[in-house]
């Protein structure tokens, strides 16, 4: 597995790709789809104002060792106010990992920074070479087919056949030469993540990719991604609000508070996950009192009360 090692960022070129990346979109592209971020070989190493941006290091660095993602004392603020400020977090390859916290604690902003949307940090971040990104929009572009969608901004010449493959994948073989607008909101989630999938990634970045969809279509989107995820053993960050949807899921939670990951646990579960599992309400009074939620008000609430 080959590395992209953003570094800190200096303002100057803070927003553009940094030397030695070649990125899968334009910067404006970037915020209306999925993206891979894939380096080039090159080892450059900018050192601006002291701070050091590195890119396509060497992926013996982490392919050696045990992570998938390494991020050290990640800062970044906006106007003065450091949303991450000073975060770690590991994740190893192919480890799913749940990404939890309260509104506006700054889990969007960590998965931006790791999907290489956003540079203007200070810090370490290593992340695959190959890595996708879906969102909770599925953003797919309305004048494109739907494979056309998936293949869109893939380097080099992508055939039909590898958007067919990854359709079949998420169960939508059928929709291929469909138009974005005639999707269902579970379909276009999953041309989303048909999107992800054709960039064979060793990380796939999830930002609430179930949160606008009801609630059965929810809970297939999410055995489709255990499906996926088990089959292509790739490392998986999801944020989520949900904490029963991180149980179900991850094989740990983390809870970012105040710019940091302020808890983790593991969620040392058999699989698939049974939420009558004593031990599975257990970890979910636990994660839900770390984000400052009253697990009894939820669960003894009394119908009148
Ligand atoms: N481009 C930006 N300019 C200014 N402030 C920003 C920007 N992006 C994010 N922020 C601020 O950073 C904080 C964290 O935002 P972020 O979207 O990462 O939170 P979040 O944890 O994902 O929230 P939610 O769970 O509600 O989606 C918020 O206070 C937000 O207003």
């Amino acid at each position: 597995m080959a590395t992209d090692v953003h570094g800190a960022v200096s303002p100057k070129s803070a927003g553009a790709p940094a030397a030695g990346t070649a990125l899968a979109h334009s910067p404006t592209d970037l915020d209306t789809a999925p993206v891979t971020v894939t380096d080039t070989d090159s080892n450059d190493v900018e050192v601006e104002g002291g701070v050091g941006v590195e890119v396509g290091t060497d992926a013996g660095s982490v392919e050696g060792g045990s992570a998938a993602v390494r991020v050290a004392g990640l800062t970044r603020s906006f106007d003065g106010r450091a949303v991450i400020d000073g975060l770690d977090l590991t994740v190893r390859p192919g480890e799913f990992v749940a990404l939890l916290g309260r509104s506006g604690c700054g889990k969007s902003t960590l998965l931006r920074v790791l999907a290489g949307l956003d540079r203007e940090i200070e810090g370490e971040v290593s992340v695959p070479r190959r890595s996708a990104v879906a969102f909770q929009a599925p953003r797919l572009m309305p004048w494109k087919k739907v494979w056309r969608n998936v293949l869109l901004g893939l380097p080099g010449r992508a055939e039909r056949a590898v958007a067919e493959r990854a359709l079949g994948e998420v169960g939508l073989s059928h929709r291929t030469d469909a138009w974005p607008k005639t999707l269902s909101g579970g379909e276009a989630q999953r041309a989303s993540l048909a999107r992800a999938l054709v960039r064979e990634p060793d990380l796939l970045l999830l930002d609430e990719p179930f949160g606008a969809l009801d609630a059965l279509t929810r809970i297939k989107a999410q055995r489709l991604v255990a499906e996926l995820w088990q089959r292509r053993g790739c490392a998986v960050l999801l944020v989520t609000h949900d904490v029963e949807e991180a149980l179900l899921l991850a094989d740990r939670a983390v809870v970012m508070d105040r710019g940091v990951i302020a808890y983790e646990t593991a969620i040392d579960l058999p699989r698939p996950r049974d939420i009558t599992d004593p031990r599975f309400a257990a970890l979910r009074g636990r994660l839900l009192e770390r984000l400052g939620v009253d697990d009894t008000e939820i669960t003894h609430e009394s119908p009148d009360a």
